[in-house]
C-alpha cells in the first residue's frame, strides 16, 4: 500500500520565528492521522524546524537542491547538505523553479539523482499550462516531463520517488483540478510508470495533487483512486488550514 502523503510547501514566506510558531502548532496538532505529513520552508530554517520537531512524526523537506554535489557553485545548496541538516524530502521541478528560473528536465533528472544518492526522497513536479490544456497538449507535456525527469531511474531509484502533479493554471490561483481531471492525469502518470517499469513500481508510488488543494475540496480529492495526498502551498501556512487538509483522508 503506498503511503498518503501531506506536505506543506511554504515557499518564500515567513521569518524565522513565525515559522517556528506554525511548526510548534502543527506538533501540537499532529495526532493519530493516517498520512505522512511533511512540511518544506526556506533552507534557512530547516535545521532548526528538524530540531524542533525532534520525537514528532512530522518530516522536513526542502524546495530545492543543487546538481551539484559540493564545489564553487556560489548560492547553491547540495542534497548532502540538506542530509546534514536533518531534511528528507525535496521539492524537484517545481513550476516556479521551471518558469522563473529556467529550470530544464535535464538538469532536473540530475536533482533526483543527487536527491536519491543522498538518502533524500524527491517529491518530483510535473503539470501543464493553462494554454498547453486548452490546446489539448497536456498529456504530452506530463509526459516529456517524467519521461526526461524520471524514467532514467532504476527500478529500485523509482520506487523511492514522489510524484506531485500540479497544473499550474491551479497554483495560487483559486481554481482546483475538478476530481476528474485530477484523476484522469493521475491516472495517466501511473500508467506511464507502469508501461515504463511495472504495475508493482507503479502501484508502489504516491502521487500527489497540488493546486488551489483546500480545506474545502480535499477529501473529494483524495478519496480519488489514484490521488494520494496533496503538495499544498498558500493553505499549509495556517496550521488550522494544513491540519484540516491532513485530516481529510
Ligand atoms: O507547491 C504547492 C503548489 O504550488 C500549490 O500551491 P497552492 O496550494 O498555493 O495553489
Amino acid at each position: 500500500m503506498r503511503d498518503k502523503i501531506v506536505a506543506g510547501n511554504w515557499k518564500m514566506n515567513k521569518n524565522l520565528e513565525e515559522a517556528l510558531q506554525l511548526v510548534n502548532e502543527l506538533k501540537v496538532a499532529n495526532v493519530d492521522l493516517t498520512p505522512k505529513i511533511i512540511v518544506i520552508p526556506s533552507f534557512p530554517f530547516i535545521n532548526s524546524i528538524v530540531n524542533t520537531l525532534e520525537n514528532s512524526p512530522i518530516k522536513v523537506g526542502a524546495q530545492n537542491c543543487s546538481t551539484q554535489d559540493s564545489g564553487a557553485y556560489t548560492g547553491e545548496v547540495s542534497a548532502s547538505m540538506l542530509k546534514s541538516v536533518g531534511a528528507q524530502y525535496v521539492v524537484v521541478g517545481h513550476s516556479e523553479r521551471r518558469s522563473y528560473f529556467n529550470e530544464q528536465n535535464e538538469g532536473l533528472a540530475e536533482k533526483v539523482n543527487q536527491c536519491l544518492s543522498n538518502g533524500l526522497t524527491p517529491i518530483y513536479c510535473c503539470g501543464e499550462l493553462l494554454e498547453e490544456r486548452e490546446s489539448n497538449n497536456h498529456f504530452k507535456i506530463v509526459e516529456s516531463q517524467i519521461n526526461e525527469g524520471l524514467f532514467n531511474l532504476s527500478e529500485s531509484k523509482m520506487i523511492d520517488t514522489v510524484i506531485a502533479y500540479e497544473p499550474v493554471w491551479a497554483i495560487g490561483t483559486g481554481v482546483t483540478a475538478s476530481p476528474d481531471q485530477a484523476q484522469e492525469m493521475h491516472a495517466f502518470i501511473r500508467a506511464l510508470i507502469a508501461q515504463k517499469y511495472n504495475q508493482q513500481v507503479a502501484d508502489s508510488i504516491s502521487i500527489l495533487y497540488g493546486g488551489s488543494c483546500n480545506p474545502k475540496n480535499a477529501k473529494e480529492l483524495f478519496s480519488l483512486p489514484d490521488v494520494d495526498g496533496g503538495l499544498i502551498g498558500g493553505a499549509s501556512l495556517k496550521s488550522v488550514d494544513f491540519m484540516a487538509i491532513a485530516n481529510s483522508f
